[in-house]
Parts: structure tokens; sequence; C-alpha cells
């Protein structure tokens, strides 16, 4: 089995003139937390995009994904392999209790009993140590903290190798954010890889054990994360304004 779960080649994503990511290659090691930074616009979601098939897969470029390549399968056979995102938009459905949410996506994930999909629920608001009785509770009366927390189990419901999170920091309070950590080191020392999209650069910092920083589509910088920061170009194009 390779020991990288995921290895991106050459990966384009073009609309029209305009090159979103534009010849972008790493690889994700299993088992380990990787996170992506970048400017508004540099490219990070389209690349999320492009490796998840979600809505489009790559221009041009390779994607291999557990050795395999799958850069031209749908997305149900890509997440089904074992390969989930999530998006930067909540995706709970408002009038549903946040255990009937993660029924909907034991559902999607094919040919559970009711006992296995309930098991699998069960294990899901473990790993993100959601509140017993805030799971009967319609998902739109959540806070904010709990709708991610919902969003990421939803992700754990098919059990991924590879779990990619967007952003998933974003409208969080500092506490919250310390939680958020916590969570996703747990969620990485159970054995899930994990992708990370994040503005949140502490955050970034605390869980990532490699970061790689995107501009205009390419990568800038990519490394050990405490030295990435300190990269003069990544301070230049990326930090130079931030606190
Ligand atoms: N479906 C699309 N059609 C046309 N252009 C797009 C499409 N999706 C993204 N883009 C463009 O591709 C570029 C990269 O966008 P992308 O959303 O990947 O950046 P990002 O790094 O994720 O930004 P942010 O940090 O703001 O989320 C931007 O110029 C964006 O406008």
């Amino acid at each position: 089995m390779s020991e990288n779960i995921l290895e991106i080649a050459g990966a384009c994503k073009f609309f029209g003139g305009l090159k979103a990511v534009n010849g972008v290659s790493f690889t994700v090691a299993r088992g380990e937390m990787l996170g992506i930074a970048g400017p508004n616009g540099s490219g990070k979601s389209t690349l999320f995009n492009l490796i998840t098939g979600v809505p489009f897969g790559p221009t041009s470029g390779e994607v291999r994904f557990m050795g395999e390549r799958i850069d031209r399968w749908p997305a149900h056979r890509i997440s089904r392999a074992g390969l989930v995102r999530t998006f930067q938009k909540d995706a709970e459905f408002p009038a549903l209790s946040a255990h009937d949410t993660l029924l909907v996506s034991a559902t999607y994930n094919g040919q559970l009993s009711r006992a296995q999909a309930e098991a699998r629920i069960d294990n899901a608001f473990r790993s993100v140590d959601f509140g017993q009785t805030r799971r009967s509770m319609p998902s739109r009366e959540l806070s904010v903290y709990e709708k991610k927390q919902l969003m990421i189990a939803s992700a754990l419901i098919s059990e991924p190798a590879l779990l990619m999170l967007d952003e998933p920091a974003s409208g969080l309070t500092k506490p919250e954010i310390q939680r958020l950590d916590d969570l996703l080191v747990a969620v990485n020392r159970s054995g899930v890889t994990v992708l990370l999209i994040e503005h949140v650069l502490s955050l970034l910092l605390s869980v990532s054990q490699r970061l790689i920083v995107l501009n205009q589509g390419s990568v800038l910088a990519a490394g050990d994360p405490h030295d990435v920061v300190k990269n003069p170009q990544v301070i230049e194009a990326y930090l130079g304004g931030r606190s």
C-alpha cells in the first residue's frame, strides 16, 4: 500500500483564461495533518474541488488516492473510496435534528442497516464530542460551533481515510478555535489523515505537521509550518498585512 495517501502531480484548473490552480504538486502522508494557507483567491478551495470532484475534476494533472488515479472519477465514487470533504458554508438541514442530519449522511453512504447507521451516528457524535442533549435539537437552533461539530461529524459518518476541511474555524471565537484545535487533533490521532484549509494561522501552526502556502494558483512555499511562515515570499504575498 502507498505510503502517501494522496499524490497530486501538476494539477491545473482553468476557468477560461483564469488559471485558478496552475501546476500544483504535493503529497500527503498517511496519518498526517497538512495545512493549506494563502491569500483570498489563491486557489485553495478550487484545489479541494478538483481533488474531490465536487463540483469538478482538474483541467489537467493527476490525482492519486491510496495509489489509484481518481482524477476522472465521479464525486460519489471518490467519497465512497474514503476521501471526504467539508465546505465553507454550513451544510446542515435547518429543520432536521442533528441526529437526523447524520442519518441523511449515513443513508447516502450506502447499504447500512438502521442499527449500523445508528452505531456510526453515535461514533461520529462522540468523535466531535457533541453533547447528548443537543442531538435531538433542530439544526437551525445549534450554535455556530455546534454546526461546525455537526459538519465534521457528517463527514466522519463514512469513516473516511482522508478528511478535507475548508476553513472550519471561520466565524468561531478564540475559545471555540481552541476547542476545534483539540477536536482536530483527536480526529487525526484516531487515524484519519487531515487536509486543512484555514485562514486562522494560529490553528494551522498548532495542528499542522506541514504547511503549504498557495499564491495565484501555485505553491509558493511548503514545509515545516514555523519555517514556512518565516519565508520572506510568504510574508510578502500573504502575511504582510496580518498581525
Ligand atoms: N466556478 C468558478 N468559475 C470561475 N472562476 C472561479 C470559479 N471558482 C473559483 N474561481 C476563481 O478562481 C480563483 C481561485 O478561487 P478559490 O475560491 O479557489 O480561492 P481561495 O484561495 O479558496 O479563496 P478564499 O480564501 O477567499 O476562499 C479566484 O479568482 C476565483 O474567482
